[in-house]
């Protein structure tokens, strides 16, 4: 009897094209994201070198992280955005890859574009100079991040050096209660393990609860997995990854599809496959969660308070904790609900999709966004905001007092025009809560799309499972 083995087991296997005798291995890659922050020196290294994209059919450049969100049909006034994107351009012109610019109906952040247009398989190996590269293991793909230096090795190559991770995983039995999401199962994880308890595994998340999930929802939480400090995260494909794929512009077509679904069957853990650590949630006990501090790990209940770090025993994760409070402008024992906001931005790859914008209408149909509150949506592609316009939500958006954005990174990264001043509150369905991460001295608090509409009308956070 063969080994059992794990799905990241079975596609890393898949994928190897040499291993050494001290386990490095030269890993396949099978899909290239390549974005405009991350690919400038990558092409110029391979120009340097005068050599071209091993398989350009397999690498997808777009833009989305320096784009302004609005509009772009009269160019790009920032000049290092412009620079930065007309880069982009010329580099998959250069070097013959595929590129959805902005002004391009498909073009939005890299890891809602790869799912959207079934360039993002089961069973593949994703990459992508990109952190949240793990989003697309909500397909049941080993996808993750790599630097700029490996950026240029998968495009001279198509392959990376690579060594085996640990596998964890991560249960999460029984259903959720109403009003909580997958954005606050991930949160909950990254509270219960911290931001480096993953480190050196990859997570496959299993259990009813994440079986339930939409594919967006998968998405969200697979997207934070590199927050808890993962290599990747990935959930096993099923009906609902099949479904989401069909008649996707790059999903194969006729026999093609129905041989890879025979695959992709293959690809879950087998049932005595051994995991070397586990880490088990009830979902009926999770409650909304807002972070409080300046790490993904610093979560609360919104039922809860702010926490005391003075309880903490270690002395460094005390003062660090003091020092987050103190860039939060906060006080232990505030009550979350008692926390008001300036800003709510609604977006990114972790919940910019359009489920997240069908949550969002439904909570602020026919009410109006609070007077000190500024509040932006920003679809995640351009897809996504079409699926919005044709079903209206723009138009309850706007009616609610919203602002409505075209598609890209935002104010997740700050890294063009939407950010925060400085002082600035603001709840974010983003997955970064760093200092400065949605502009200097911004304070962010990580929450579900449902709570970020609820606290935009009502100007503070709201237990959505309670109100009304
Ligand atoms: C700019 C890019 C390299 C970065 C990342 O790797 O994640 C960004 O997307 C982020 O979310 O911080
Ligand atoms: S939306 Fe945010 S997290 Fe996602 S790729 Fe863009 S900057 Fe990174």
């Amino acid at each position: 009897m063969a080994k059992p083995r794990t799905m990241y087991d079975k596609i890393f296997d898949e994928h190897v094209v040499d291993r050494q005798d001290d386990g490095t291995c030269l890993l396949y890659i099978d899909r290239h994201l390549v974005h405009e922050v991350t690919s400038p020196q990558a092409f110029e290294g391979l120009r340097l070198a005068g050599r071209t994209v091993r398989q350009p059919a397999k690498t997808l450049a777009v833009v989305d992280h320096n784009v302004p969100t609005t509009d772009r049909t009269h160019g790009i006034e920032d000049p290092e955005s412009a620079i930065q994107i007309e880069t982009l351009a010329q580099n998959a012109r250069d070097f013959g890859v595929e590129y959805f610019d902005e002004l391009d109906k498909r073009q939005g952040i890299v890891h809602v574009v790869g799912p959207e247009q079934g360039f993002t398989l089961p069973g593949m190996t994703i990459v992508c100079g990109d952190s949240h590269t793990s989003t697309h293991g909500a397909f049941g793909a080993l996808a993750h991040g790599i630097g700029t230096s490996e950026v240029e090795h998968v495009l001279a190559t198509q392959t990376l050096i690579q060594q085996k991770a640990k596998n964890f995983r991560v249960t999460v039995d029984g259903k959720l209660p109403e009003g909580v999401t997958a954005k606050d199962i991930i949160l909950s994880i990254i509270g219960e393990t911290g931001t480096a308890g993953g480190t050196g595994h990859v997570m496959e998340y299993a259990g009813e609860a994440i079986r339930a999930l939409s594919m967006e929802g998968r998405m969200t939480v697979c997207n934070m997995a590199i927050e808890g400090g993962a290599r990747a995260g990935m959930i096993a494909p099923d009906e609902k990854t099949y479904a989401y794929l069909k008649d996707r512009p790059k999903s194969p077509k006729g026999e093609a599809w129905d041989a890879a679904v025979r695959y992709w069957e293959t690809l879950r853990s087998d049932d005595d496959a051994v995991f070397d650590t586990e880490l088990r949630l009830d979902a009926a006990s999770l409650p909304p969660i807002v972070t409080w501090g300046t790490s993904p790990e610093d979560v609360i209940s919104v039922a809860g308070a702010v926490p005391d770090p003075d309880q903490i025993p270690q002395e460094n994760k005390r003062l660090s904790k003091w020092r987050a409070l103190e860039y939060m402008g906060l006080k232990p024992g505030t009550k979350i609900t008692d926390i008001t906001l300036d800003r709510v931005f609604i977006g990114s790859c972790t919940n910019g999709r359009i489920e997240d914008l069908r949550v969002v209408a439904k909570m602020v149909e026919g009410k109006r966004v609070h007077d000190a509150v500024n509040a932006m949506i920003v679809p995640g592609s351009g897809i996504v905001k079409m699926q919005a316009e044709a079903e209206g939500l723009d138009a309850i958006f706007k009616a609610a007092g919203f602002d409505w954005r075209e598609p890209g990174c935002s104010m997740c990264l700050a890294m063009n025009a939407d950010r925060l001043a400085p002082g600035e509150r603001c709840a974010s369905t983003s997955n970064r809560n760093f200092e400065g991460r949605q502009g200097f001295k911004g304070r962010t608090h990580l929450v579900s799309p449902a709570m970020a509409a609820a606290a935009a009308i009502a100007g503070r956070f709201v237990d959505i499972r309670t109100r009304g």
